[in-house]
């Protein structure tokens, strides 16, 4: 399994995970071709991925959708999933979404939420990959965290992850800010600025390269060098913006971080690897991912808490 189909896995948990198992697997089905079809050269026409994706993946993923709420609707029960919550949500004069919002939402939650965050977690492991002593350390955090536990089925709880994963949490940071997965967002000048000489004039775009502020000397020592422990000391505030800023503030941050978290407890806990494709280099899919989405060979790893004989 890659780590978008896993990421998407775990999107589709939480977007609509008290949905039953075949529309679950069948809408993830469909969100693959149409997440693979939009993020192909945007030309809409006959034969295209992308005109594909449009008419045919994002209908049967509406159409899936229509299902699921149906039978929800006929439930009249509530269900702890986005899904559940958009349903239920309605503005002060008691309007609902309409049917054609709620795709929207969860689509794009589906795709926002997942690609991200497959990205991260490939950098992640990249950068362990080449840093083994991180790794080691890394590892170390997370054994302490299990040897705690006093049986195998005791999970990860949220105190763990707030207070236990100091270091996780700072390589998870310092993944963010020098993979600069999105490079950058838009702005729209809503009224004239001028900054430093120059004017920027309402009504024009302008790009705001997080990348630029992440890979400025001035802010962050030898910025090229993948060093977690910069994060000791907070960065001077919005000097660190992987998750964008203000009011378009990236809304899954929250959650992305948890999955990330989660997710090198039990990779690094339970499994070592190799790569086995290219290890420099990256490219753009369109965001910023490792050149051949670095493939790895897994392998089962014995855990030390196991063979001391505690859970
Ligand atoms: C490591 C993973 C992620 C990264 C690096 C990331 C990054 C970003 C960035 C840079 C923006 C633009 C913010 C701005 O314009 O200032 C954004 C927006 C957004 N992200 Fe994420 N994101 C991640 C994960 C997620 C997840 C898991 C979800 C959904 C559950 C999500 C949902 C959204 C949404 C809905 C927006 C639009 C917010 C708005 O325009 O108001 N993201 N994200």
């Amino acid at each position: 399994m890659s780590v978008f189909q896993y990421a998407l896995k775990v999107a589709m948990e939480y977007v609509v995970g008290a949905a039953p198992h075949y529309e679950k697997e069948e809408l993830t089905k469909a969100c693959e071709h149409l997440i693979r079809g939009v993020s192909s050269i945007p030309v809409n026409i006959p034969g295209t991925h992308y005109h594909k994706a449009l008419k045919d993946s994002k209908k049967k993923a509406c159409a899936l959708l229509e299902n699921i709420v149906s039978w929800r609707q006929l439930e009249k029960r509530p269900h702890g999933d986005i899904l559940g919550i958009l349903m239920d949500t309605q503005d002060e004069d008691g309007c609902k979404l309409t049917p054609n919002e709620i795709h929207d939402n969860v689509l794009t939650l589906l795709y926002l939420g997942h690609d991200t965050a497959a990205a991260a977690l490939t950098w992640a492991v990249k950068y362990l990959t080449d840093n083994p002593k991180l790794l080691e350390d890394v590892t170390a955090e997370h054994e302490t965290i299990r040897q705690k536990k006093t049986s195998q089925d005791e999970t990860l709880m949220w105190s763990d992850i707030k207070d236990q994963m100091p270091l996780s949490i700072r390589v998870i940071k310092e993944t963010l800010r020098i993979a600069n997965i999105v490079e950058f967002c838009y702005r729209e000048v809503v009224e004239d600025v001028e900054y430093k000489g120059y004017l920027f004039p309402k009504g024009w775009r302008i790009l705001v390269a997080h990348s630029a502020v992440h890979s400025n000397s001035e802010y962050y020592t030898n910025p090229g060098e993948f060093n977690s422990s910069r994060f000791k000391i907070a960065p001077k505030p919005y000097t660190y913006t992987p998750f964008g800023n203000g009011a378009h503030v990236c809304l899954g941050r929250e959650l992305a971080n948890l999955e990330l978290l989660i997710f090198l407890h039990h990779f690094t806990l339970n499994y070592r690897w190799e790569s086995i494709g290219d290890t420099d280099g990256s490219e753009y899919a369109p965001i910023h991912v490792p050149k051949g989405g670095f493939p790895i060979a897994v392998r089962r790893r014995k855990s030390r808490s196991m063979t001391d004989g505690k859970g």
